[in-house]
């Protein structure tokens, strides 16, 4: 394997010292899938030295979320990113990230995380940024890469990027999907056969709005949502059609840029999904 491994501190800092060039961080909770690996390649694409990091993050769970069945592949992981050419993996444990236990200082996500996913997953993305800051810090790269999927999670980062002069680019990653429309996710490991068909519906919904999108915002709620109600046993958290900077409903007469997310339950599995698309008026 020619892809080095840190686990430490001191690891990591011997091994960053020795990335040449522009170096780019694709950050993640392992159990990697094709979705990262396109992060990783765009991030190859872009940059003359790649990070990647793997650390299932405590402070983003919520106290009756999954962390402790969420799936753990390292073995497969370090793989994946040694057939994709990633120069260095960081994954260190809890105690590595948060010696003293729970930070006393956090990153607050302000009033954009409080909201869809954030009212849902309450402190969610204060301790997701809290972590990738910690991880900008620890890593120094000049690029790093997010998955659209996470669109609420993504135009966080962003923000903290810009509002607390993080100084370091953040490209987003159109979502990778299979082949029937299911987003790839590494929470699709909990899903059994009959699930897996049902979460179907997320996509299916997704594409239906968007054929219609040139009629307006009614029309594309409409659509989502008759698809959305035709699978009973999908259980939607939220569907809605925002303005993709402030996550805002838009009214039904907006024109331009807008993005749909859907946030489900399938089986005991909280999956999400979103498509940005232009809606009302010519294409
Ligand atoms: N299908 C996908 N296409 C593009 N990027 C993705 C996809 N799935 C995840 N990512 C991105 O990979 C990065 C790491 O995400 P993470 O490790 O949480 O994977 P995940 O599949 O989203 O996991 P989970 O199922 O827990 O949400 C994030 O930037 C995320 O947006
Ligand atoms: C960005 C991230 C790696 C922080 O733990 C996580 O939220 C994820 O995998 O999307
Ligand atoms: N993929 C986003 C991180 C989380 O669900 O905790």
């Amino acid at each position: 394997m020619s892809t080095v491994v840190a686990r430490t501190r001191d690891e990591l800092t011997v091994a960053r010292e020795k990335l040449t060039g522009t170096v780019a961080v694709v950050m993640t909770m392992g159990a990697l899938h094709s979705g990262h690996a396109e992060l990783v390649r765009r991030a190859r694409q872009r940059a003359d030295s790649v990070i990647v990091t793997i650390f299932l993050n405590p402070l983003q769970f919520g106290p009756n979320e999954d962390l402790a069945k969420y799936p753990r592949t390292l073995e497969a992981d370090l793989e994946l990113c040694d057939r994709e050419g990633v120069d260095l993996v960081f994954t260190p444990s809890p105690d590595v990230i948060y010696p003293g236990g729970d930070p006393g200082v956090k990153i607050s996500a302000g009033a954009l995380g409080a909201k869809l996913e954030g009212a849902s997953r309450p402190g969610h993305f204060d301790g997701v940024l809290t972590v990738v800051a910690k991880m900008l810090h620890l890593t120094r790269p000049q690029v790093a890469f997010f998955g659209q999927k996470d669109a609420q999670q993504l135009l966080l980062i962003r923000r903290m990027s810009q509002d607390l002069d993080f100084g370091c680019e953040i490209v987003a990653v159109p979502t990778v999907r299979e082949t029937d429309g299911l987003a790839l996710s590494s929470r699709n490991r909990y899903l059994t056969e009959l699930d897996r068909q049902t979460a179907l519906a997320l996509s299916r919904a997704l594409r239906a709005a968007e054929a219609v999108r040139r009629q307006g915002p009614s029309a594309v709620r409409r659509a989502a949502r008759d698809v959305l109600v035709a699978e009973p046993l999908v259980l939607v958290d939220y569907l809605v059609l925002v303005d993709p900077a402030s996550l805002d409903d838009v009214p039904e007469w907006f024109q331009g840029e807008a993005v749909l997310l859907v946030a489900a339950k399938v089986g005991t599995t909280r999956l999400i999904d979103n498509l940005p698309m232009v809606v009302g008026g010519p294409a």
